[in-house]
């Protein structure tokens, strides 16, 4: 039996909504027809009614914290997947900052297989730059891509020796793999939690320059160049680091890079106190200069697409006040509805500009055979409704993790089923993952 997906909008190429019928069988995509050539014969198949709702190919994150091993109370394979899975994500891919790291064979291993016996998306682990993502000696490249590592980074921190960094470009380079890098350097943000300016000004903290970001990036398009490797940014958050960007693709460097939707929407001076650590992430909410700075990054090419950063805490760890808490803020369950919301409902992008930039962008910037809807590609199909507004409420996050800044904002465009490989594994009736 397979799934029949009928009256689907697609988003066609002209950017105009197409109307479809779409056949899932086994884990692909069997059939897609024009919905004016009438009704398929749907018998023998389930059958969902998209009427009225946009499909779009499943959205891939590729900048994801599932916290396992080691930190289970703040988030699991299990429940991290179902989370990404309410969020309409079909492909994530996972950060290796878990206890332990990921720098061996083993523990590449050990997420695979968890992510195969009890995650409901599809799960592909990056392995650690340096051993302990200590900065001090290089992990095992060839291993770790062997074992299933989809690429390099030591994201949470900044690899700090341009030596360590160029070196592990070189080897990344000769095994064609990316470096996924967190680019921060700590000698400039050592006590501050949030961005230099009017917030840190008005409450007398010291702030986190922009440029802490921003040298790690030159300083690493430099290294990119010299060594060839495919260089890819996390996180991108100041003027600076864009204008680098956009420099370095204009000289032919093979550098790539993506945004969070928080560091598109808010900025510091949102920020509403000292005693809601739900603002506190890193890289921290920048000015609103930095944030119309990604904006049109993102718009002209330069960095190429959307991530959550999803990094989830604990209540309890949470509470312990803006100086004492970890950074990072949950970002699955919210990523469409307030990129929709925020730019496509109000007509500053298109429905295309935005799917792209989370399907098949992100597919093409890692290489991977996801993030179209064409015949024969894998059934993983994200359906949204665009209409019902409903207020983002932490309290039913699939996800461990409540630490949004973005509680009770009122959004349109959620995810209400999320097909993988051609198994249905959320769908709004359930109201949690099915599978
Ligand atoms: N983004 C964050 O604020 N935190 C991330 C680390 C990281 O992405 O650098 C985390 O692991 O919690
Ligand atoms: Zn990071
Ligand atoms: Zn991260």
């Amino acid at each position: 039996m397979g799934i029949w997906i009928v009256n689907a909008n697609t988003v066609a190429a002209d950017n105009e909504l197409a109307k479809q019928h779409i056949l899932l069988e086994g884990n692909v995509i069997a059939k897609i027809v024009d919905a004016g050539d009438g009704m398929p014969d749907t018998a023998g198949h389930q059958v969902i009614d998209a009427a009225g709702r946009l499909v779009t190919p499943g959205l891939i994150d590729m900048h994801v914290h599932l916290r396992e091993p080691g930190y289970e109370h703040k988030e699991t394979i299990a429940t991290g997947t179902r989370s990404a899975a309410r969020g309409g994500f079909t492909t994530i891919a996972c950060m290796p900052n878990t206890r332990p790291v990921i720098d061996t064979v083993d523990t590449v291993k050990h997420v695979l297989d968890k992510a195969a016996a009890e995650g409901v998306v599809r799960v592909l682990p990056y392995g650690c730059i340096t051993k302990n993502e200590l900065g001090r000696e290089l992990t095992d490249f060839e291993a770790l891509k062997l074992a299933g590592a989809i690429g390099f980074t030591d994201d949470g921190v900044g690899v700090q020796s341009a030596q360590m960094m160029k070196d592990a470009m070189s080897k990344a380079a000769a095994i064609g793999l990316p470096i996924i890098a967190h680019c921060e350097d700590n000698t400039l943000v050592e006590g501050a939690w949030a961005s230099e300016g009017e917030f840190t000004r008005r409450h007398g903290l010291k702030g986190i320059p922009n440029e802490s970001e921003a040298i790690h990036v030159g300083r690493d398009v430099l290294l990119a160049e010299a060594t060839g490797v495919h260089y890819h940014v996390c996180h991108v958050s100041t003027e600076q680091s864009v204008r680098l960007i956009r420099h370095a693709k204009q000289f032919g460097i093979k550098v790539t890079a993506e945004v969070c939707p928080h560091h598109l929407l808010l900025s510091d001076e949102d920020i509403p106190g000292l005693d809601d650590a739900n603002w506190k992430m890193n890289p921290p909410l920048r000015t609103p200069r930095d944030v119309q700075a990604c904006i049109e990054g993102l718009q002209d090419g330069t960095i190429d697409i959307i991530v959550t950063d999803h990094a989830p805490h604990s209540a309890e760890e949470k509470a312990k006040g803006v100086d004492l808490a970890p950074f990072g803020i949950v970002g699955f369950e919210t990523a469409f509805p307030l990129l929709y919301t925020k730019f496509v409902a109000t007509g500053q992008w298109t429905l295309q500009f935005l799917v792209e930039r989370m399907t098949a962008l992100p597919a093409k910037v890692f290489g991977l055979d996801y993030g179209t809807l064409a015949v024969g590609k894998e059934a993983d199909v994200t359906i949204i409704d665009l209409e019902t507004e409903k207020t983002v409420n932490p309290a039913v996050f699939a996800s461990k993790g409540r630490n949004t800044p973005f509680t009770g904002w009122n959004l349109k465009g959620w995810p209400v089923h999320t097909i993988v490989g051609g198994n249905l594994v959320w769908s709004e009736h359930e109201q949690q993952a099915i599978i």
